[in-house]
């Protein structure tokens, strides 16, 4: 499979579990010229190659017809900032959105076994952080936000807005947002308990 390929087979799968509503969410995968990037504004329940487009690393269009995504300076700045993620997958779900509002300083996870789908985590038993960055219109703001609190292997959520995973290859940041999700989940549904 192609990684174009591969990456639309992953925003697919993204859009079946209805994480991209009133197309939210933007995906992108490394290339040797830079990287591909979900057009802006695309339906990404209906996604095709021709929703694709291919940019260098300072964000300029080298290929494909529309406008890039509005956070795909972001996706730039990221691809810069480490060379080894190799995709970058943004979602829009709602815990992701609560609970990035509800905890601006970070999320901590402890005691969930889906902790091990994290890169570099191999016990349940463990504390993990998952950053939140403030939100922002301005890319280059966003982009310094998480410079700030770089590295972050798995990725960080936006406060009120959703989460940006990141993988070495798209398979990893596939695991990657499933798995932070999922947590989230988790972590949004234990919070009815105190009720
Ligand atoms: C539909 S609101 C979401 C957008 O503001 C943005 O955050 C987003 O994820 C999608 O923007 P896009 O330009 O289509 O990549
Ligand atoms: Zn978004």
């Amino acid at each position: 499979m192609t990684s174009q390929d591969e990456l639309l087979a992953a925003i697919s799968w993204a859009a079946q579990q209805g994480w991209t509503p009133a197309t939210g969410g933007n995906f992108s995968a490394r290339m040797p010229q830079g990287y591909l990037v979900t057009a802006s504004g695309r339906d990404k329940t209906r996604i095709q190659a021709d929703d694709l487009l291919l940019c260098d690393l300072e964000g300029q269009v080298l290929e494909g017809n529309g406008k890039p995504s509005a956070e795909s300076d972001l996706h730039a700045a990221l691809y810069r900032l480490d060379p080894t993620i190799g995709c970058i997958l943004h979602t829009h779900t709602v815990a992701s959105t609560v609970l990035s509002r509800r905890f601006p300083e970070g999320i901590k996870l402890n005691g969930f076994e889906m902790q091990k789908a994290l890169q570099g985590n191999h016990t349940h038993d463990a504390t993990v952080h998952l950053p939140v960055v403030p939100n922002s219109q301005d890319m280059n703001e966003l982009a310094d936000h998480v410079r700030t609190g770089w590295p972050m292997p798995w990725g960080f959520l936006v406060a009120g807005h959703g989460i940006y995973a990141v993988g070495e290859t798209i398979a990893a940041c596939r695991r990657h947002l499933e798995a932070i999700e999922f947590l989230l989940a988790c972590v949004l549904e234990e919070s009815r308990w105190s009720k």
